[in-house]
Protein backbone atom coordinates (compact mmCIF):
# COMPACT_ATOMS: atom_id res chain seq x y z
CA UNK A 1 0.00 0.00 0.00
CA UNK A 2 2.41 2.11 0.85
CA UNK A 3 4.43 1.95 -2.28
CA UNK A 4 1.57 2.21 -4.55
CA UNK A 5 0.40 5.36 -2.64
CA UNK A 6 4.50 6.80 -3.03
CA UNK A 7 4.85 5.95 -6.17
CA UNK A 8 1.10 7.45 -7.63
CA UNK A 9 2.92 10.65 -4.85
CA UNK A 10 5.75 10.57 -6.90
CA UNK A 11 3.93 10.56 -10.63
CA UNK A 12 1.94 13.29 -9.31
CA UNK A 13 4.90 15.36 -8.22
CA UNK A 14 6.75 14.83 -11.91
CA UNK A 15 5.27 17.10 -14.53
CA UNK A 16 4.13 14.40 -17.53
CA UNK A 17 6.01 16.29 -19.80
CA UNK A 18 9.58 15.12 -18.11
CA UNK A 19 8.39 11.52 -17.64
CA UNK A 20 7.93 11.65 -21.43
CA UNK A 21 10.80 13.05 -22.38
CA UNK A 22 12.51 10.34 -20.22
CA UNK A 23 10.90 7.55 -21.73
CA UNK A 24 11.67 9.16 -25.11
CA UNK A 25 15.53 9.48 -24.41
CA UNK A 26 15.49 5.95 -23.36
CA UNK A 27 13.50 4.47 -26.97
CA UNK A 28 16.10 6.21 -28.42
CA UNK A 29 19.56 5.40 -26.77
CA UNK A 30 18.00 1.29 -26.89
CA UNK A 31 17.45 2.06 -30.49
CA UNK A 32 21.28 4.05 -31.14
CA UNK A 33 22.22 0.29 -29.86
CA UNK A 34 20.39 -1.86 -31.63
CA UNK A 35 21.64 0.29 -35.01
CA UNK A 36 24.87 -0.06 -33.46
CA UNK A 37 24.89 -3.55 -33.04
CA UNK A 38 23.51 -4.47 -36.31
CA UNK A 39 25.92 -2.11 -38.23
CA UNK A 40 28.82 -3.82 -36.68
CA UNK A 41 27.36 -7.37 -37.70
CA UNK A 42 27.48 -6.10 -41.54
CA UNK A 43 30.57 -4.75 -41.64
CA UNK A 44 33.56 -6.90 -43.34
CA UNK A 45 35.25 -9.51 -41.70
CA UNK A 46 38.71 -8.77 -39.49
CA UNK A 47 37.94 -5.15 -39.20
CA UNK A 48 38.41 -5.58 -35.23
CA UNK A 49 42.02 -7.13 -33.21
CA UNK A 50 42.07 -10.17 -34.63
CA UNK A 51 45.33 -12.23 -32.44
CA UNK A 52 43.44 -12.88 -28.99
CA UNK A 53 46.26 -14.61 -26.72
CA UNK A 54 48.14 -15.85 -30.29
CA UNK A 55 45.12 -17.20 -31.62
CA UNK A 56 43.05 -15.31 -34.75
CA UNK A 57 39.72 -14.28 -33.96
CA UNK A 58 37.53 -14.68 -36.74
CA UNK A 59 33.49 -13.53 -37.26
CA UNK A 60 32.87 -17.35 -37.55
CA UNK A 61 29.91 -16.25 -40.08
CA UNK A 62 31.83 -13.99 -42.23
CA UNK A 63 35.03 -16.14 -42.37
CA UNK A 64 32.53 -19.08 -42.38
CA UNK A 65 30.72 -17.88 -45.65
CA UNK A 66 34.10 -17.18 -47.29
CA UNK A 67 35.39 -20.62 -46.60
CA UNK A 68 32.21 -22.38 -48.23
CA UNK A 69 32.77 -19.96 -51.07
CA UNK A 70 35.90 -21.45 -51.34
CA UNK A 71 34.52 -24.84 -50.99
CA UNK A 72 32.16 -24.53 -53.36
CA UNK A 73 34.28 -23.03 -55.50
CA UNK A 74 36.79 -26.50 -55.36
CA UNK A 75 33.51 -28.52 -56.29
CA UNK A 76 32.76 -25.81 -58.91
CA UNK A 77 29.70 -25.04 -58.09
CA UNK A 78 28.27 -21.02 -58.84
CA UNK A 79 29.43 -18.74 -56.20
CA UNK A 80 32.30 -17.60 -58.20
CA UNK A 81 31.22 -17.41 -61.22
CA UNK A 82 30.32 -14.48 -63.00
CA UNK A 83 27.36 -12.62 -62.81
CA UNK A 84 28.41 -10.47 -65.48
CA UNK A 85 25.75 -11.80 -68.41
CA UNK A 86 29.09 -13.31 -70.20
CA UNK A 87 28.81 -16.95 -68.78
CA UNK A 88 25.72 -19.15 -70.27
CA UNK A 89 23.61 -20.08 -68.24
CA UNK A 90 24.06 -23.43 -66.56
CA UNK A 91 21.47 -26.28 -67.90
CA UNK A 92 19.22 -28.71 -65.80
CA UNK A 93 21.98 -30.84 -67.13
CA UNK A 94 24.82 -28.76 -66.12
CA UNK A 95 23.73 -28.82 -62.49
CA UNK A 96 23.00 -32.81 -62.53
CA UNK A 97 26.67 -33.15 -63.93
CA UNK A 98 28.28 -30.98 -61.23
CA UNK A 99 25.78 -32.42 -58.22
CA UNK A 100 27.56 -36.01 -59.52
CA UNK A 101 30.77 -34.69 -59.71
CA UNK A 102 30.55 -33.31 -55.98
CA UNK A 103 31.03 -35.85 -54.01
CA UNK A 104 34.09 -36.94 -55.46
CA UNK A 105 35.57 -33.13 -55.49
CA UNK A 106 34.43 -32.94 -51.91
CA UNK A 107 37.20 -35.54 -51.07
CA UNK A 108 39.74 -34.47 -52.79
CA UNK A 109 39.19 -30.71 -51.65
CA UNK A 110 39.42 -32.08 -48.09
CA UNK A 111 42.32 -34.13 -48.96
CA UNK A 112 44.07 -31.07 -50.43
CA UNK A 113 43.22 -29.02 -47.43
CA UNK A 114 44.52 -31.76 -44.84
CA UNK A 115 47.72 -32.41 -46.70
CA UNK A 116 48.46 -29.85 -49.34
CA UNK A 117 51.42 -31.87 -50.66
CA UNK A 118 48.66 -34.61 -51.91
CA UNK A 119 49.07 -38.01 -51.55
CA UNK A 120 51.33 -39.50 -54.40
CA UNK A 121 48.56 -41.41 -56.31
CA UNK A 122 46.16 -38.36 -56.27
CA UNK A 123 49.71 -36.46 -57.57
CA UNK A 124 50.37 -38.95 -60.30
CA UNK A 125 46.62 -37.89 -61.35
CA UNK A 126 47.28 -34.97 -62.68
CA UNK A 127 50.71 -33.67 -64.48
CA UNK A 128 50.84 -30.22 -62.85
CA UNK A 129 50.20 -31.41 -59.06
CA UNK A 130 52.94 -34.10 -60.17
CA UNK A 131 55.18 -31.34 -61.19
CA UNK A 132 54.59 -29.43 -57.69
CA UNK A 133 56.90 -31.44 -55.95
CA UNK A 134 59.86 -30.91 -58.18
CA UNK A 135 58.99 -27.23 -58.42
CA UNK A 136 58.98 -27.30 -54.39
CA UNK A 137 62.85 -27.58 -54.33
CA UNK A 138 63.75 -25.14 -57.15
CA UNK A 139 66.92 -23.44 -56.63
CA UNK A 140 69.52 -21.65 -58.31
CA UNK A 141 72.45 -24.06 -58.78
CA UNK A 142 74.74 -20.98 -58.81
CA UNK A 143 73.33 -20.61 -55.28
CA UNK A 144 73.82 -23.64 -53.77
CA UNK A 145 76.63 -22.87 -51.92
CA UNK A 146 76.54 -22.95 -48.39
CA UNK A 147 78.67 -21.43 -45.91
CA UNK A 148 82.10 -22.25 -45.31
CA UNK A 149 83.15 -20.92 -42.11
CA UNK A 150 83.73 -23.36 -39.97
CA UNK A 151 83.91 -20.83 -37.04
CA UNK A 152 81.25 -21.14 -33.76
CA UNK A 153 78.39 -23.65 -33.97
CA UNK A 154 75.46 -25.05 -35.99
CA UNK A 155 72.45 -23.68 -34.55
CA UNK A 156 68.55 -24.40 -35.28
CA UNK A 157 67.13 -21.43 -37.02
CA UNK A 158 66.15 -18.00 -35.14
CA UNK A 159 64.51 -17.14 -38.48
CA UNK A 160 63.01 -19.11 -41.36
CA UNK A 161 61.41 -17.30 -45.20
CA UNK A 162 58.36 -19.76 -44.50
CA UNK A 163 56.94 -18.62 -48.07
CA UNK A 164 55.12 -17.96 -50.33
CA UNK A 165 56.34 -20.17 -53.27
CA UNK A 166 57.33 -17.49 -56.19
CA UNK A 167 56.67 -14.71 -54.14
CA UNK A 168 60.43 -13.87 -54.04
CA UNK A 169 61.81 -15.82 -51.17
CA UNK A 170 65.31 -16.34 -52.96
CA UNK A 171 66.05 -12.87 -54.01
CA UNK A 172 65.49 -11.80 -50.46
CA UNK A 173 67.15 -14.22 -48.35
CA UNK A 174 70.40 -14.09 -50.87
CA UNK A 175 70.14 -10.35 -49.92
CA UNK A 176 70.15 -11.06 -46.24
CA UNK A 177 72.94 -13.58 -46.73
CA UNK A 178 74.73 -9.86 -47.45
CA UNK A 179 74.64 -9.01 -43.91
CA UNK A 180 77.57 -9.91 -41.64
CA UNK A 181 75.13 -10.84 -38.91
CA UNK A 182 73.02 -13.37 -40.86
CA UNK A 183 74.06 -17.03 -42.40
CA UNK A 184 71.57 -19.18 -43.65
CA UNK A 185 71.68 -22.10 -45.49
CA UNK A 186 71.81 -21.94 -49.58
CA UNK A 187 69.43 -25.09 -49.81
CA UNK A 188 66.13 -25.46 -49.07
CA UNK A 189 66.18 -27.68 -46.34
CA UNK A 190 62.04 -28.62 -46.28
CA UNK A 191 62.52 -30.42 -42.81
CA UNK A 192 58.47 -29.17 -41.68
CA UNK A 193 57.13 -30.53 -44.87
CA UNK A 194 59.32 -33.17 -46.15
CA UNK A 195 62.00 -34.50 -43.76
CA UNK A 196 60.64 -34.10 -40.01
CA UNK A 197 61.12 -37.72 -39.27
CA UNK A 198 64.82 -37.13 -40.09
CA UNK A 199 65.09 -34.99 -36.63
CA UNK A 200 66.70 -32.29 -35.30
CA UNK A 201 69.57 -33.28 -35.12
CA UNK A 202 69.83 -33.63 -38.87
CA UNK A 203 68.29 -30.00 -39.57
CA UNK A 204 70.78 -28.47 -37.46
CA UNK A 205 73.60 -30.35 -38.93
CA UNK A 206 72.18 -28.52 -42.40
CA UNK A 207 72.81 -25.10 -41.00
CA UNK A 208 76.17 -23.26 -41.11
CA UNK A 209 78.48 -22.76 -38.09
CA UNK A 210 77.15 -19.16 -36.35
CA UNK A 211 79.00 -16.91 -33.80
CA UNK A 212 77.40 -15.38 -31.08
CA UNK A 213 75.11 -12.56 -32.37
CA UNK A 214 74.62 -13.55 -35.78
CA UNK A 215 71.32 -15.16 -36.75
CA UNK A 216 70.66 -18.87 -38.32
CA UNK A 217 67.83 -18.76 -41.58
CA UNK A 218 66.82 -21.17 -43.92
CA UNK A 219 63.98 -20.42 -46.41
CA UNK A 220 61.35 -22.85 -47.70
CA UNK A 221 58.20 -21.78 -49.17
CA UNK A 222 56.09 -24.39 -48.98
CA UNK A 223 56.09 -24.39 -45.02
CA UNK A 224 53.55 -21.85 -45.64
CA UNK A 225 50.94 -23.98 -47.20
CA UNK A 226 51.92 -26.65 -45.26
CA UNK A 227 49.65 -28.15 -42.31
CA UNK A 228 51.77 -29.65 -40.55
CA UNK A 229 54.00 -26.87 -39.94
CA UNK A 230 53.18 -24.27 -37.77
CA UNK A 231 52.79 -26.93 -35.05
CA UNK A 232 56.06 -28.22 -35.95
CA UNK A 233 57.96 -25.11 -36.13
CA UNK A 234 56.31 -24.07 -32.87
CA UNK A 235 57.41 -27.08 -31.34
CA UNK A 236 61.32 -26.50 -32.09
CA UNK A 237 61.02 -22.53 -31.06
CA UNK A 238 57.89 -20.65 -29.78
CA UNK A 239 60.13 -17.26 -30.20
CA UNK A 240 61.18 -18.29 -34.08
CA UNK A 241 60.63 -15.01 -36.08
CA UNK A 242 58.41 -16.06 -39.79
CA UNK A 243 59.06 -14.07 -43.34
CA UNK A 244 56.54 -14.29 -45.45
CA UNK A 245 57.68 -12.99 -49.23
CA UNK A 246 53.37 -12.12 -50.69
CA UNK A 247 53.05 -11.61 -54.09
CA UNK A 248 49.41 -10.45 -55.94
CA UNK A 249 48.12 -14.04 -56.17
CA UNK A 250 46.99 -14.07 -59.54
CA UNK A 251 50.70 -12.84 -60.68
CA UNK A 252 52.06 -15.81 -58.65
CA UNK A 253 49.94 -18.09 -60.07
CA UNK A 254 51.41 -17.17 -63.52
CA UNK A 255 54.56 -17.46 -62.12
CA UNK A 256 54.25 -20.71 -60.67
CA UNK A 257 52.68 -21.72 -63.60
CA UNK A 258 55.60 -21.05 -65.78
CA UNK A 259 57.83 -22.48 -63.83
CA UNK A 260 56.00 -25.96 -64.37
CA UNK A 261 55.92 -25.24 -68.02
CA UNK A 262 58.86 -24.80 -68.39
CA UNK A 263 59.77 -28.51 -67.08
CA UNK A 264 56.62 -30.05 -68.66
CA UNK A 265 56.12 -27.99 -71.72
CA UNK A 266 53.33 -30.45 -72.32
CA UNK A 267 50.82 -29.76 -69.84
CA UNK A 268 47.46 -27.91 -70.81
CA UNK A 269 47.01 -23.85 -71.00
CA UNK A 270 46.86 -21.89 -68.08
CA UNK A 271 43.49 -21.07 -69.06
CA UNK A 272 42.82 -24.90 -68.79
CA UNK A 273 43.79 -25.64 -65.66
CA UNK A 274 42.47 -22.33 -64.21
CA UNK A 275 38.68 -23.71 -64.61
CA UNK A 276 36.99 -26.26 -63.33
CA UNK A 277 34.51 -25.27 -65.96
CA UNK A 278 35.59 -22.31 -67.63
CA UNK A 279 31.89 -22.24 -69.16
CA UNK A 280 30.12 -22.17 -66.55
CA UNK A 281 33.08 -20.11 -64.93
CA UNK A 282 34.20 -22.61 -62.09
CA UNK A 283 37.49 -22.14 -60.99
CA UNK A 284 39.62 -24.40 -59.34
CA UNK A 285 40.46 -23.50 -56.21
CA UNK A 286 41.59 -26.86 -55.43
CA UNK A 287 44.46 -26.46 -58.18
CA UNK A 288 48.04 -25.49 -56.27
CA UNK A 289 48.87 -22.72 -58.28
CA UNK A 290 45.73 -21.60 -57.12
CA UNK A 291 45.05 -22.75 -53.75
CA UNK A 292 48.34 -20.95 -52.84
CA UNK A 293 47.52 -17.49 -53.11
CA UNK A 294 44.63 -17.80 -50.91
CA UNK A 295 47.02 -16.05 -48.61
CA UNK A 296 44.19 -15.10 -45.77
CA UNK A 297 43.33 -19.20 -45.32
CA UNK A 298 47.15 -20.55 -45.02
CA UNK A 299 47.37 -17.79 -42.55
CA UNK A 300 45.01 -18.56 -40.05
CA UNK A 301 46.40 -21.92 -39.54
CA UNK A 302 49.75 -19.93 -38.26
CA UNK A 303 48.11 -17.50 -36.08
CA UNK A 304 46.33 -20.73 -34.22
CA UNK A 305 50.30 -20.61 -32.75
CA UNK A 306 52.27 -17.51 -33.55
CA UNK A 307 51.40 -13.84 -33.10
CA UNK A 308 51.36 -11.40 -35.34
CA UNK A 309 54.79 -9.29 -33.76
CA UNK A 310 56.75 -12.78 -34.52
CA UNK A 311 55.55 -12.52 -38.45
CA UNK A 312 56.75 -10.31 -41.32
CA UNK A 313 55.17 -9.49 -45.01
CA UNK A 314 57.62 -8.77 -47.39
CA UNK A 315 55.74 -7.14 -50.59
CA UNK A 316 56.94 -8.76 -53.47
CA UNK A 317 56.52 -6.55 -55.70
CA UNK A 318 58.32 -3.57 -53.40
CA UNK A 319 61.31 -6.36 -53.20
CA UNK A 320 61.92 -5.67 -56.91
CA UNK A 321 60.96 -1.57 -57.13
CA UNK A 322 62.55 -0.84 -53.73
CA UNK A 323 64.80 -3.80 -52.30
CA UNK A 324 66.83 -1.71 -49.88
CA UNK A 325 63.31 -0.33 -48.49
CA UNK A 326 62.04 -3.82 -47.94
CA UNK A 327 65.47 -4.89 -46.75
CA UNK A 328 65.60 -1.85 -44.37
CA UNK A 329 62.18 -3.30 -42.50
CA UNK A 330 63.15 -6.88 -42.60
CA UNK A 331 66.90 -6.11 -41.10
CA UNK A 332 64.38 -3.93 -38.49
CA UNK A 333 62.47 -6.72 -37.78
CA UNK A 334 64.97 -9.07 -36.78
CA UNK A 335 66.59 -6.81 -34.96
CA UNK A 336 69.89 -6.26 -37.63
CA UNK A 337 71.61 -3.29 -38.13
CA UNK A 338 71.02 -1.70 -41.13
CA UNK A 339 73.57 -3.05 -43.11
CA UNK A 340 72.49 -4.01 -45.90
CA UNK A 341 71.20 -0.47 -48.06
CA UNK A 342 70.63 0.63 -51.63
CA UNK A 343 74.52 0.72 -51.72
CA UNK A 344 74.09 -3.10 -51.96
CA UNK A 345 71.69 -3.38 -55.32
CA UNK A 346 71.76 -1.84 -58.89
CA UNK A 347 68.89 -2.65 -61.18
CA UNK A 348 70.30 -4.40 -64.25
CA UNK A 349 68.45 -3.90 -67.29
CA UNK A 350 69.08 -6.98 -69.10
CA UNK A 351 68.03 -8.90 -66.76
CA UNK A 352 64.75 -6.28 -65.66
CA UNK A 353 65.55 -6.92 -61.85
CA UNK A 354 67.75 -5.47 -59.00
CA UNK A 355 71.01 -7.44 -58.42
CA UNK A 356 73.37 -7.40 -55.49
CA UNK A 357 76.56 -5.83 -56.38
CA UNK A 358 78.45 -7.89 -53.75
CA UNK A 359 77.06 -11.51 -52.79
CA UNK A 360 77.83 -12.87 -49.81
CA UNK A 361 80.55 -15.26 -51.26
CA UNK A 362 81.98 -13.27 -54.42
CA UNK A 363 83.01 -10.22 -54.48
CA UNK A 364 81.57 -9.66 -58.27
CA UNK A 365 78.46 -8.47 -58.98
CA UNK A 366 75.26 -11.34 -59.64
CA UNK A 367 71.92 -11.39 -60.72
CA UNK A 368 69.47 -14.34 -59.74
CA UNK A 369 69.35 -17.60 -61.67
CA UNK A 370 67.59 -17.97 -65.37
CA UNK A 371 64.96 -19.31 -63.43
CA UNK A 372 63.98 -16.05 -61.37
CA UNK A 373 62.51 -13.88 -63.53
CA UNK A 374 61.09 -16.14 -66.54
CA UNK A 375 58.60 -14.37 -69.24
CA UNK A 376 55.48 -15.16 -68.38
CA UNK A 377 52.93 -16.59 -71.27
CA UNK A 378 50.28 -13.97 -72.28
CA UNK A 379 47.57 -15.48 -70.13
CA UNK A 380 43.56 -14.26 -71.22
CA UNK A 381 42.64 -11.02 -69.77
CA UNK A 382 39.36 -12.17 -69.34
CA UNK A 383 41.07 -15.10 -67.45
CA UNK A 384 42.95 -12.93 -64.87
CA UNK A 385 40.20 -10.62 -64.52
CA UNK A 386 37.85 -13.22 -63.20
CA UNK A 387 40.76 -14.44 -60.91
CA UNK A 388 41.34 -11.37 -59.86
CA UNK A 389 37.89 -11.26 -58.85
CA UNK A 390 38.45 -15.17 -57.18
CA UNK A 391 40.97 -13.91 -54.93
CA UNK A 392 39.64 -10.34 -53.86
CA UNK A 393 37.39 -11.44 -50.42
CA UNK A 394 40.27 -13.53 -49.53
CA UNK A 395 43.13 -10.60 -50.14
CA UNK A 396 40.98 -8.06 -48.23
CA UNK A 397 40.74 -10.62 -45.84
CA UNK A 398 44.53 -10.82 -45.31
CA UNK A 399 45.05 -7.30 -45.29
CA UNK A 400 42.81 -6.64 -42.32
CA UNK A 401 44.96 -9.72 -40.64
CA UNK A 402 48.09 -8.76 -41.60
CA UNK A 403 47.19 -4.53 -41.03
CA UNK A 404 48.57 -4.18 -44.58
CA UNK A 405 47.69 -3.34 -47.73
CA UNK A 406 49.47 -4.69 -50.52
CA UNK A 407 47.49 -2.82 -53.15
CA UNK A 408 47.00 -5.97 -55.75
CA UNK A 409 43.37 -4.77 -56.77
CA UNK A 410 45.15 -1.24 -58.00
CA UNK A 411 47.59 -3.96 -60.11
CA UNK A 412 44.61 -5.49 -62.08
CA UNK A 413 44.35 -3.00 -64.57
CA UNK A 414 48.28 -3.05 -65.33
CA UNK A 415 48.12 -7.06 -65.46
CA UNK A 416 45.51 -7.40 -68.02
CA UNK A 417 46.62 -4.85 -70.08
CA UNK A 418 50.03 -6.41 -70.01
CA UNK A 419 48.99 -9.22 -70.78
CA UNK A 420 46.63 -8.06 -74.15
CA UNK A 421 49.95 -6.48 -75.45
N1 LIG B 1 66.08 -9.45 -57.69
C1 LIG B 1 65.31 -10.38 -58.27
N2 LIG B 1 65.78 -11.13 -59.28
C2 LIG B 1 65.01 -12.06 -59.87
N3 LIG B 1 63.75 -12.34 -59.47
C3 LIG B 1 63.25 -11.63 -58.45
C4 LIG B 1 63.99 -10.62 -57.82
N4 LIG B 1 63.23 -10.09 -56.85
C5 LIG B 1 62.06 -10.72 -56.89
N5 LIG B 1 62.06 -11.65 -57.86
C6 LIG B 1 60.92 -12.50 -58.16
O1 LIG B 1 61.15 -13.74 -57.50
C7 LIG B 1 60.30 -14.68 -58.16
C8 LIG B 1 60.73 -16.07 -57.76
O2 LIG B 1 60.32 -16.24 -56.44
P1 LIG B 1 61.00 -17.28 -55.44
O3 LIG B 1 62.44 -16.99 -55.36
O4 LIG B 1 60.24 -17.20 -54.17
O5 LIG B 1 60.72 -18.62 -56.20
S1 LIG B 1 60.82 -20.11 -55.58
O6 LIG B 1 59.58 -20.35 -54.86
O7 LIG B 1 62.00 -20.17 -54.73
O8 LIG B 1 60.95 -20.97 -56.78
C9 LIG B 1 60.47 -14.34 -59.61
O9 LIG B 1 59.28 -14.68 -60.25
P2 LIG B 1 59.16 -14.77 -61.85
O10 LIG B 1 59.43 -13.38 -62.36
O11 LIG B 1 57.78 -15.16 -62.12
O12 LIG B 1 60.18 -15.76 -62.32
C10 LIG B 1 60.75 -12.84 -59.62
O13 LIG B 1 59.69 -12.07 -60.11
Amino acid sequence: MAFWSSTSVFTSKVPRKILFMFTLSLSVTYLFYSLMSCYNSLRFPLQENYVYQGRLVTEDTTFGTLREKLYSASQGFAEFTEADGSTAAPTARDHADADADAERRTVEWIRTQASPTKPAAAAAATAPEHQERQDFSTTDSELRVNCTSDYGEKRLPQAIIIGVKKGGTRALLEALRVHPDVRAVGNEPHFFDRNYEKGLDWYRDLMPSTLEGQITMEKTPSYFVTNHAPKRIHSMARDIKLIIVVRNPVTRAISDYTQTLSKKPEIPTFEVLAFKNRTLGLIDASWSALRIGIYALHLESWMQYFPLSQMHFVSGERLIVDPAGEMAKVQDFLGLKQIVTDKHFYFNKTKGFPCLKKPEDSSTPRCLGKSKGRTHPKIDPDVIRRLHKFYKPFNMMFYQMTGQNFEWELEEDSESRSSQD
